[in-house]
């Protein structure tokens, strides 16, 4: 299939590029690198380096088989103070997204939702059936985009398979993680055991789990991708499909820290910081829909392994 991948010069995005080139597929990838990088995009795609809006129309006129949506603003707190940035970034831009493709007939699209989708849950595995409430504006824009997604493929014809990721972690040989901003977990922990920071906060050790620090469903990111192709082949004309991705268990983040401190041999100073804002205590996905579904298992669920990948790829960026 010839594939319009939007941010694949980001963390997400450039790893299933680089899944759907070894597949054989023809990428191009469209992306304004405000977050992404030139050189994290696989060889064998194309890269445009321009923003969606100004650059998508002329694109879909080429004729594509699909769209995957990578590109999005994703930091959860920078949404709360900036919520203008995230509901033109990501809602406004998606919407001219989707009417490029109405327009110009491109038949699929797979959407990268989250987990922020569903907000502080009732219960948890979590079901895609779930109440969704976000906490957060990011939150609010993915789900404003699945509704969005929802009408267009009813009343378009468009195949489309919209993925609520939990906790994305590892990576993809040479295709990693690097945020400019850095805010998530584990790349904070290798940090410290790269002499980058002195020591990782724990938001909290009293929340009510098992060792007072929140708990979390990280899946690998080569498991994702993964997902993603199986998405791409079971979209149906006219239907948006919906589907956690999550390993079904969760770490907390003392757990965590545990696994960099094997992975890396450094002590990694920890400290007890307050809770953040707007942090559920346990986030953990049920993903029995994409296991029935798409035929999806994941594989690489041992948090030491998909510490090891991260690790190895961050010590690669430094050379070292
Ligand atoms: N990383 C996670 O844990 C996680 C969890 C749930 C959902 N997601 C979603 O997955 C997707 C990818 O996340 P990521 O962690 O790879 O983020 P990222 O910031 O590494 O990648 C986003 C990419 O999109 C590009 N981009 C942003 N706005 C653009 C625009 N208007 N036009 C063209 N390019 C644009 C950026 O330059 C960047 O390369 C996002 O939609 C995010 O919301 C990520
Ligand atoms: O320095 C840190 C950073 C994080 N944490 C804790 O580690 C856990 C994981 O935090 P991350 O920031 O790595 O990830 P989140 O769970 O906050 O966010 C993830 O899940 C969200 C769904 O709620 C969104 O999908 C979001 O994009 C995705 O990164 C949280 O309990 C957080 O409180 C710390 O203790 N110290």
């Amino acid at each position: 299939m010839k594939l319009l991948v939007t941010g694949g010069a980001g963390y997400v995005g450039s790893v299933c590029a680089a899944r759907l080139v070894e597949s054989g597929h023809e990428v191009v990838v469209l992306d304004d690198l405000s977050t992404g990088h030139a050189d994290a995009v696989p060889e064998g795609a194309r890269l445009v380096e321009a923003g969606i809006d100004e650059a998508i129309g002329g694109l879909l006129a080429e004729g594509f088989d699909g769209v995957l949506h990578f590109a999005a603003k994703s930091l959860v707190g920078e949404s709360m103070q900036d919520p203008a940035k995230y509901w033109h970034g990501n809602v406004v831009t998606s919407l001219r997204l989707l009417d490029a493709m109405r327009e110009h007939g491109t038949p699929r699209l797979v959407f990268s939702s989250t987990a922020a989708t569903y907000g502080e849950p009732d219960q948890v595995p979590i079901p895609e059936t779930a109440p969704t409430r976000p906490t957060n504006t990011y939150g609010a824009t993915k789900l404003a985009i699945d509704h969005a997604i929802t009408g267009y493929a009813g009343s378009h014809g468009i195949a489309a398979v919209s993925l609520r990721y939990f906790n994305v972690a590892g990576a993809h040989g040479r295709f990693g993680e690097r945020h400019g901003v850095e805010t998530h977990l584990i790349p904070l922990v290798l940090q410290v055991a790269l002499g980058q920071r002195e020591q990782i906060q724990v938001y909290g050790e009293d929340w009510p789990t098992e060792d007072g620090t929140c708990v979390r469903d990280y899946i690998h990111v080569s498991d994702l991708a993964d997902a993603h192709l199986l998405a791409l082949e079971h979209a149906t004309p006219g239907e948006h499909r919906i589907y956690n991705l999550g390993n079904g268990f969760g770490f907390s983040v003392k757990q965590v820290v545990d696994a960099c401190r094997e992975v890396t041999g450094h002590p990694i100073p920890a400290v007890v910081a307050p809770r953040r804002a707007g942090d559920p205590a346990v986030l953990v996905a049920s993903s029995e829909k994409a296991r029935t579904e798409l035929g999806w298992k994941p594989e690489r669920t041992d948090m030491v392994g998909i510490v090891r990948d991260a690790w190895e790829f961050t010590r690669s960026l430094r050379g070292a």
